[in-house]
């Protein structure tokens, strides 16, 4: 990747980005500025490449019409690109749904002035993907055109081995009576294989294919304990055990193919021992971060499993496809677009009340992944050594976790001293994926 952008041009500044300011692509030392110059217009021009290259098989599929709009698109992601690397203002979404209209609220009210490289790093880079979606919607033959389909199929299908091997030895373990302790035991792994599901991420690989995994992952996960930095996985285990009717469990999802396997076998496990009632997916609503999770890729995870000639995944399949009919799974449609807007969580009961509302209906709302991560943490960059509830500035629907592996510089709930240790240990741990965290909070009763 090239060092093409202006820094002396658009005054930027030579600094990390300082404690407790949201993240900004302003500051040169920082994710944020390392992001939205290089790795997001990598994205584009793969976007770029990928629709040239795949042209024919998708007029094939949307029509006549859809090869002039296909070209046109390609300008209109060019021109996203020009106008991100030349540090522009970002422009008002076209259209009065009600999504295009909290966005083009949002970009009134963060700075008029703002630009790419001024903004928050959250409004900045998710407008990068909601723009990407307007210009498809702009269109009259692609408008449900996904054009990270096809990456987050191939991912689905390199997962299905090593989801095998989990699936098998979760029935290995359902097979026999367990206690109590065993199952909570189980449950905590069951977690950690879900935190870990999440550094298979097609937005760290920009969209290049990510490598098989080919070992059994419930056998290694002892050995990333020394990477998983924060640990409340017993707090959510007492938290999810406790006596209560009716319990409801939210997941917000994050990566389909092999993370959405990993929420789904956790998921299954909450079930079969009956410590929920019901679990409800909230998924997103528009092609976002490359590999999230869409309605359409829930069902065709789904569906894959059900054809699989491999005996355990179709089993699973069958199983979770019955999960769905009854109601036991329960798949959020349509998604809300407060997922999908730049809006930081603490903003949810405001702006999405009747979300928020539903959210805190349930017992247990489990975050998945970083960019949640950031939304949970307001995008900014807490002092480490702050705790995780005073970091979700009073957003507390319900009693919530956050299960994340570490993609971006900011985080909060670590020892004194633990934070300066893993610079010394590592100048990109922040951005690799390589750690993790799993962080709880029990809603306060007043
Ligand atoms: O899929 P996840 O875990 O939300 O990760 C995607 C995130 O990671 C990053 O690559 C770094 O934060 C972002 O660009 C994005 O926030």
């Amino acid at each position: 990747m090239s060092d093409s952008f202006d820094v002396t041009r658009y005054n930027i500044a030579n600094e990390p980005t300082p404690v407790f300011q949201q993240l900004s692509a302003h500051y040169k030392k920082s994710y944020a500025f390392f992001t939205m110059s290089q790795r997001v217009p990598v994205i584009l021009t793969n976007i770029i490449d990928r629709l040239s290259r795949e042209k024919d098989t998708i007029v094939e599929k949307y029509g006549n019409l859809s090869r002039e709009e296909l070209k046109q698109c390609i300008g209109e992601i060019g021109k996203l690109k020009y106008e991100l690397q030349t540090n522009k203002q970002m422009t008002e979404l076209p259209g009065n749904d009600s999504d295009q209209y909290e966005w083009n609220k949002l970009l009134r009210e963060i700075s008029p002035n703002d630009t790419y490289f001024t903004a928050v790093w959250l409004y900045a880079e998710c407008y990068v993907y909601r723009k990407l979606r307007s210009i498809f919607e702009e269109t009259q033959s692609l408008k449900e055109f996904d054009h990270f389909e096809q990456s987050k199929q191939l991912e689905l299908s390199k997962s299905m081995n090593a989801i095998s091997r989990v699936i098998k030895t979760v029935n290995e373990f359902n097979g026999v009576f367990r206690t109590p302790s065993e199952i909570g035991d189980f449950f905590c792994k069951l977690l950690k294989q879900d935190l870990w599901g999440n550094r298979n991420d097609l937005s760290i690989t920009l969209g290049e294919e990510i490598k098989s995994i080919d070992c059994d992952p419930l056998q290694e996960i002892e050995k990333y304990n020394n990477d998983l930095l924060i640990d409340q996985s017993q707090d959510i285990w007492k938290c999810i055990n406790a006596e209560k009717e009716d319990k409801v469990i939210d997941l917000i999802s994050d990566n389909s193919g092999y993370e959405l396997l990993s929420d789904l076998v956790l998921c299954d496990f909450i079930i079969h021992h009956k410590l929920a009632q019901k679990i409800r997916f909230r998924v997103k609503a528009i092609p976002w971060f490359i590999s999230d999770v869409l309605p359409k890729d829930f069902y065709y995870t789904l569906s894959e499993l059900e054809k699989s000639e491999d005996p355990v995944l179709k089993e699973a399949g069958l199983k979770w496809s019955g999960y769905v009919k009854n109601g036991q799974f329960e798949l959020i449609e349509p998604a809300d677009h407060f997922f999908t807007s730049g809006y930081e969580f603490y903003k949810m009961e405001k702006i999405a009340p009747t979300l928020y509302q539903s959210i805190a209906e349930s017992h247990l709302a489990i975050f998945k992944g970083d960019l949640n991560y950031r939304k949970l943490l307001g995008d900014v960059n807490w002092d480490p050594t702050n705790d995780f509830r005073t970091a979700l500035n009073n957003f507390e629907p319900t009693n919530l976790c956050s299960l994340r592996t570490i993609k971006a510089d900011l985080i909060c709930g670590l020892k004194p001293g633990q934070f300066e240790e893993l610079w010394e240990k590592d100048d990109k741990w922040m951005s690799t994926g390589q750690y993790g965290v799993i962080q709880f909070i029990n809603k306060r009763t007043n």
